[in-house]
């Protein structure tokens, strides 16, 4: 077994420089400045977290993400991790003295380790919140499930873990719904039982806190986030036009003649 790097008194600063603006100290602040004008990291809240082979580059908590730099990223080995006695224990290759690590980042980790996710983005989207507080008026037992079909945004889904292609018009789109804690670490737990309970999800819908997208690379998770954030919008402009409730109408499979 290779051993996994370990932290450098320059506190392995190389990791994070990069003239590739694909290099993801780059892209996370870039993203998360594209994100802010869509209200989904708004006030420090969500974020965006990659994965590089072996290596997570993460950002740091409480800052204005909108503003971050690539000096300001966290890089941690899933290797290093799977192999430190303490789960909870993070084992950063690179820390940036002044910060702590994002709160999300057991919640980046689930994705990575459990779906091999290239990327994992956490938005405080309105609709995202709008959208598990219509559902809480469904009632018990049905306010637990985003459902949508026949919408042609579908397509921007792919199937599931470890399946090819994406959903069709006529396939139905499942987003479990879990219930918000006061600390964001202990989502942990109630995220990863809803992975193993919808194993073809890409996202965890958070009550009346936003929702977690990840996708097997930065552009399938970016896809897979705008077509869902499209998607809530429009069920709650749906709900609002008092048209049908997607989740309570059944696929509609025209028949040929
Ligand atoms: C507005 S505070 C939001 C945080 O508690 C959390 O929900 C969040 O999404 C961001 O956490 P952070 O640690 O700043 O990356
Ligand atoms: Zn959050």
């Amino acid at each position: 077994m290779v051993a996994p790097p370990e932290q450098t008194q320059d506190n392995n600063d190389h990791l994070v420089q990069s003239n590739d603006p694909e290099h993801p100290a780059n892209l996370i602040p870039a993203l998360c400045a594209k994100f802010w004008t869509l209200g989904w990291v708004t006030g420090t809240g969500g974020g965006a977290c990659i994965r590089q082979d072996d290596l997570v580059y993460i950002a740091p908590s409480g800052v204005q993400k909108e503003l971050m730099k690539p000096s300001d990223m966290y890089v941690l080995s899933l290797a290093a991790q799977a192999a430190s006695l303490d789960r909870r224990q993070r084992v950063y290759l690179r820390s940036p003295t002044q910060y702590k690590p994002s709160q999300c980042t057991p919640l980046f980790l689930a994705a990575f380790t459990k779906r091999r996710a290239g990327c994992c983005i956490h938005t405080h989207s309105h609709w995202a919140v709008l959208v598990t507080l219509l559902l809480e008026t469904f009632g018990p037992g049905k306010d637990r499930e985003f459902r949508i079909n026949n919408i042609e945004q579908i397509k921007g889904f792919g199937r599931g873990f470890e399946k090819s292609g994406n959903l069709g018009y006529h396939d139905t789109l499942v987003i479990p719904v879990i219930e918000n804690t006061a600390h964001e670490e202990d989502l942990t737990e109630f995220l990863e039982e809803a992975m193993d309970k919808y194993p073809d999800t890409y996202a965890v819908l958070v009550r009346r806190h936003g929702v977690y997208v990840w996708g097997e690379n930065v552009h399938k998770a970016k896809t897979q986030c705008e077509s869902l954030d499209y998607l809530f919008q429009l069920a709650v402009e749906m709900k609002q036009l008092g048209l049908p409730w997607i989740t309570e109408i059944e696929p509609t499979v025209p028949t040929r003649k």
